[in-house]
């Protein structure tokens, strides 16, 4: 009954810390079923979006729903229909890859006799069912980054939430995590918002895509819309540089950094 509402509703949403307004009334629709890319520079304002999609922060203003449930009354109802992995994360490298997907398991409430075949089906769907019982610590960067896949899929979300799934992870890496994210829509039906710096990524696995910039959405579309509408053989990069100006080169600074080599400590 419910398959027809959208997985994600934003309306009028705004949030800031003190004076900074990090999003400043965003509207968003995410269809069922959907591999939604939200985009932007450094700063944009994705991960707070995302944040209160998820109810890690409270929405001053504005209304967001999950499948129909606002997230504001409703917050343990949104939480287990919604898979996160965030930026920093969350594997622990002196437990073993079952372990660390148990973990979630038990913190997730997954039914006691049921957490078993969740753990297994969590690790196989990610390719990660040979490794399973060796110490994270052991894993390269891409099986890191699928192990948190696994952990966020442990309870069947309708609704996985992904911030930066590839960043800091060399090409082959980058395309075995967007090839299980696939896999597992498939297999799932489930719904994916991305964030991504990545346009390469965007074009290709994304349904649509929302380009957000400055607390603002400035764009939405699918790729191939949103490439024709600035003329023929233009690049989801040159749609970028026209709407943020040039801050996708001057974007960053020291909070990019920072994250970066949070990245590269958390992999490494
Ligand atoms: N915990 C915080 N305290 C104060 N300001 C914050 C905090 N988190 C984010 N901001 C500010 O809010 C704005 C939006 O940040 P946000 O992290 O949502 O952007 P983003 O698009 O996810 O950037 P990135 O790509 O770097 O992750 C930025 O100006 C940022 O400095």
């Amino acid at each position: 009954m419910t398959d027809d509402l959208p997985a994600v509703r934003c309306t009028g949403l705004r949030y800031a810390f003190g004076d900074n307004v990090a999003v400043d009334g965003v509207d968003l629709t995410v269809r069922p079923g959907e591999v939604f890319g939200l985009l932007g520079p450094n700063g944009a304002g994705k991960t707070t979006t995302i944040r209160l999609i998820t109810t890690l922060l409270r929405a001053p203003s504005g209304v967001v729903q999950v499948f129909g449930v606002d997230v504001a009354r409703h917050r343990m109802a949104v939480r287990r229909m919604v898979g996160y992995v965030p930026q920093q994360l969350s594997a622990d490298s002196a437990l073993t890859g079952r372990e660390n997907v148990a973990l979630f398991a038990r913190l997730f409430d997954v039914p006691r006799g049921q957490r078993r075949v969740r753990v297994d089906e969590s690790l196989a769907m990610v390719g990660l069912g040979d490794a399973a019982d060796r110490l994270a610590g052991t894993y390269s960067g891409g099986m890191i980054r699928r192990l948190e896949l696994a952990q966020a899929l442990v309870n069947a979300p309708r609704l996985l939430i992904l911030d930066e799934p590839t960043i800091g992870l060399d090409p082959v890496a980058r395309a075995s995590v967007w090839r299980r994210i696939g896999e597992v829509r498939e297999q799932t039906g489930m719904t994916v918002l991305v964030t991504t710096h990545y346009m390469d990524e965007a074009d290709q696995f994304c349904d649509r895509i929302a380009l957000m910039h400055r607390g603002r959405l400035r764009a939405l579309g699918t790729p191939a819309e949103l490439k024709a509408n600035l003329g023929r053989e233009s690049t989801l990069d040159d749609v970028f540089r026209v709407i943020t100006g040039d801050d996708l080169e001057s974007g960053g600074g020291i909070r990019d950094v920072r994250a970066a080599r949070r990245t590269a400590r958390r992999l490494g």
